[in-house]
């Protein structure tokens, strides 16, 4: 996690902390939607079976200064893995192919700064607008400008906080059906501790029956007219010290809002231990699988398959498959990381290959990348076994894989933002040592596409 100077070139330049593991379920961050396509004067997005008949835009309000982080860089301006909180929020929503349109209200000293977090991550459905004094100023600047733009006014309009990054599509599509059914909709949770009021003395005046209460998160949902009306009616000191939207459009719409219970991934981040939090379960959830590429031989396919058992005792899905042509160039498009597994195999060329495809498809825009190069030696003449050199030469087919040319390709993918390491099998003919080689494989493997480590890069290790 990043946290200082906000500059757009930090932003992408400073990448790395060491955090203590999380317990939640985290969702999946997914690649930058695209605008859905729509027939004029109609929308009927298709979401896994259900669709949305009418028009959803989203107000992320982001124009806090997140004072107890205790931080100077507002939290949702703080970076993981090279990239801002605010984007990976943005990014939750933009994949969404039934919202039309996100606007995301911030100070107005950050507008520059939003603005080249727009362009740097190619995000396409979002508008920047001035934020306010408060939460509720900056919502209503957030839902004025829906009605300002070029577009058709949305239907319903769901608001959620900028720095609440994970939420997933299931929970948004239930809030703005509901929204549009009934006026308002907002995710709950139970609480997790006793509410008591205290007296003025700083003692117990009395305590809430937790049964009966909830704690209220985000995303909501309005239909516009309701949140355009609760923000015209509200009086200053609602602008001024109110924290809930839901209440706004009871008290000034008469609108009951329907509650929804919402996964525990719905949790903002407020402190700066929450940021740790959060870059976690971003990288745990970055981790979840890799695409292991054999070239097509038959020993790098054993190598393979032998990872591929070691690796999945570790937690993480591994798919080997021959080389990313055809149908398989589909992997390039999903957020796996990649490992060329080369055996008896003098160069770098088939992970220069990789690397070239990757370019492409344009996969790295979002978060580095992780592409392994693995090689190892067959030395016996079964060729249903690999086996590998029985000399301390870590070498490939014999000739010693300059590590000058695995960091020189390494720094040149660095710049397009993929991290390139390389991994060689300590050789044996013993099965014993030769499985716990493929245990040390995988486990150097996984650690390496967990923690994305800039200074890793282009180090040859030794498995
Ligand atoms: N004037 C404000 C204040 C808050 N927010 C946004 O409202 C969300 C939730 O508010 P909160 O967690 O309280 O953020 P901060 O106000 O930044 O934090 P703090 O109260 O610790 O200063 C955040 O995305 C924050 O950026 C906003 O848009 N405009
Ligand atoms: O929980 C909420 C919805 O009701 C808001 O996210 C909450 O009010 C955020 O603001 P703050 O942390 O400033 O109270």
């Amino acid at each position: 996690m990043t946290c200082r100077d906000p500059s757009p070139t930090q932003l992408m330049e400073d990448n790395h902390i060491n955090m203590q593991s999380h317990s939640c379920d985290p969702d999946r961050p997914a690649h930058p939607g695209i605008f859905p396509t729509r027939e004029a004067g109609k929308s009927n997005h298709q979401l896994a079976g259900s669709s949305v008949d009418f028009l959803v835009s989203v107000v992320l309000p982001a124009g806090g200064t997140g004072e107890r982080t205790g931080l100077q860089t507002p939290k949702q301006f703080c970076s993981f893995l090279g990239r801002p909180l605010i984007s990976y929020t943005i990014q939750a929503f933009e994949r969404v192919s039934w919202i039309q349109s996100i606007v995301v209200v911030v100070a107005k000293e950050n507008m520059d700064l939003m603005t080249d977090i727009v362009q740097r991550f190619q995000h396409k459905k979002v508008r920047a607008v001035p934020g306010g004094s408060t939460r509720h100023r900056s919502i209503c600047n957030g839902v004025r400008a829906l009605g300002d733009g070029e577009e058709e006014r949305p239907k319903v309009v769901i608001i959620h906080d900028a720095v609440r990054p994970f939420v997933d599509e299931d929970l948004l599509y239930k809030i703005a059906m509901a929204a549009e059914e009934q006026g308002a909709a907002g995710a709950i949770r139970p609480l997790v501790s006793t509410v008591i009021a205290t007296t003025s003395e700083g003692y117990l005046d009395h305590s809430l029956e937790r049964a009966k209460y909830r704690a209220s998160e985000m995303p909501q949902g309005f239909t516009y007219d309701v949140i355009c009306q609760a923000y015209q009616k509200c009086s200053e000191s609602d602008f001024e010290f109110g924290t809930e939207c839901l209440h706004l459009a009871l008290q000034y719409c008469g609108t009951n809002a329907k509650l929804i219970q919402g996964p525990p991934t719905l949790w903002k981040v407020t402190y700066k231990r929450d940021l740790a939090a959060a870059e976690s379960i971003i990288k745990e959830t970055l981790s979840r699988s890799a695409c292991v590429i054999t070239g097509g031989s038959e020993q790098a396919v054993t190598l393979a398959d032998a990872l591929q058992k070691a690796v999945g005792a570790l937690d993480m899905k591994l798919d080997v498959i021959p080389d990313l042509m055809g149908e398989n160039a589909g992997y390039l498009l999903k957020e796996w990381n990649f490992i060329q597994v080369s055996v008896n195999r003098s160069c770098l060329s088939e992970v220069e290959a990789v690397l070239t495809d990757l370019q492409a498809a344009n996969r790295a825009v979002l978060h580095p990348l992780v592409v392994i190069w693995t090689s190892g030696r067959r030395t016996d003449s079964d060729s249903s076994k690999v086996h590998l050199s029985g000399s301390d030469e870590l070498s490939v087919s014999g000739r010693g894989v300059e590590p000058a040319t695995i960091m020189d390709l390494a720094s040149a993918a660095k710049f397009r933002n993929i991290l390139l390491y390389g991994i060689q099998l300590r050789q044996t003919k013993d099965a014993e040592r030769w499985e716990r080689s493929v245990l040390r494989l995988a486990e150097i493997t996984s650690a390496l596409i967990r923690e994305r480590s800039p200074a890793l890069v282009g180090q040859l290790l030794q498995a």
